[in-house]
């Protein structure tokens, strides 16, 4: 035998010098929900280690965050019911509290990088991320309220907008709205191919975002479908997305390959609220080692050709990695 690959294998400094995919904390983006009032942080129950905090708290969670190295917060929304309507009228309320935060986080820390999720869920009474009507989800009837929305969180600060919702042709929608309103350096993180997966539960969960009727099937993709993740980033190129995002991530790896393969753009994974509770189960049952799992997960995600992760996990990555 003159090959033997376990040679290369033999001690920790070896295995360490021909490591192919090392994780950072540079690659991560930190999902964080905030909540209106003063001094409040609530535990997600299906998430354990998850919070939804008031601006205050937050603030104190992301400079915790920032000591550690991670930089980029994707901030989320709990809305509470009154203030949902069909039309998800809150989200450009200028006096709301979403923005607020934005604003305030910016303010305080001008150094990070915030993003925006730019979809109806959150604001809809109906739970959907479109307009619904007459049990349809309107395609161009929504973008003109994402337009405003992608404004309003541009205005309020965001670095990065989220377009989440996977209506048709809303990036240029976004873009051009976004340029009119003189927020030329505002980019896009295109949610590209965002399937409609039951990994999404306990984030609805976070958010009480649920649909009240039917499903998201006719506005986020099969699972079953690869192809259409190609359509799908081809046009948010041509449309202007600035990063191409999969989603969920860890039962799309073949997705995030693939696109990594078709395109020059930055690739963006979302390991989404249903993968983080599923680990976080499994270690409370003593099944699973939950840290290792982790970071062997996060690792596939980057190994299938993410640069940037969307992840429950930053936190304890970066601490762990500390
Ligand atoms: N458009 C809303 C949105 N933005 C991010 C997620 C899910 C994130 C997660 O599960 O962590 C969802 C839920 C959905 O599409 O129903
Ligand atoms: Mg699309």
């Amino acid at each position: 035998m003159y090959r033997r690959p376990r040679r290369n294998r033999k001690s920790p400094v070896i295995r360490s010098m021909i490591e192919e995919t090392r994780l950072s904390v540079k690659d991560f983006i930190f999902p964080i929900f905030v909540i209106e009032g003063n001094n409040k942080k609530e535990e997600v129950s299906s998430m354990p280690g998850i919070y939804r905090h008031s601006i205050d708290l937050l603030l104190k969670e992301i400079e915790e965050c920032m000591n550690l190295g991670i930089k980029a917060f994707d901030i989320f929304p709990a809305y509470p019911e009154d203030k949902k309507d069909k039309y998800a009228s809150e989200s450009y309320n200028p006096e709301t509290f979403y923005l607020q935060a934005i604003h305030q986080v910016k303010s305080a820390f001008p150094e990070a990088c915030i993003m925006t999720d730019v979809a109806m869920d959150p604001y809809s009474s109906d739970g959907h991320d479109g307009i619904v009507e007459n049990g349809k989800i309107l395609n161009d009837e929504t973008l003109d309220i994402l337009g405003k929305m992608a404004v309003a969180q541009a205005q309020a600060g965001a670095d990065i907008i989220g377009p989440s919702d996977m209506m048709d042709g809303r990036v240029a929608y976004l873009r051009e709205s976004l340029d009119i309103a003189g927020f030329k350096e505002t980019s896009i993180m295109s949610y590209t191919a965002k399937y409609a997966s039951a990994f999404y539960n306990p984030f609805r969960d976070a958010l009480d975002s649920a649909p009240k009727a039917g499903d998201k099937k006719t506005y986020q993709m099969d699972p079953a479908n690869l192809n259409e993740a190609l359509i799908e980033a081809e046009l948010d190129e041509l449309e202007g997305a600035d990063f191409l995002m999969v989603k969920p991530a860890l039962a799309y790896l073949d997705v995030i390959k693939l696109l990594k393969e078709n395109s020059q753009l930055p690739i963006a994974a979302y390991n989404v609220s249903g993968e983080y509770s599923m680990i976080k189960a499994a270690g409370e049952k003593g099944w699973l080692d939950s840290e290792k799992v982790m970071l062997e997960s996060l690792l596939s995600i980057k190994r299938a050709g993410a640069s940037i992760i969307l992840s429950y996990f930053a936190k304890e990555f970066a601490q762990l990695v500390k």
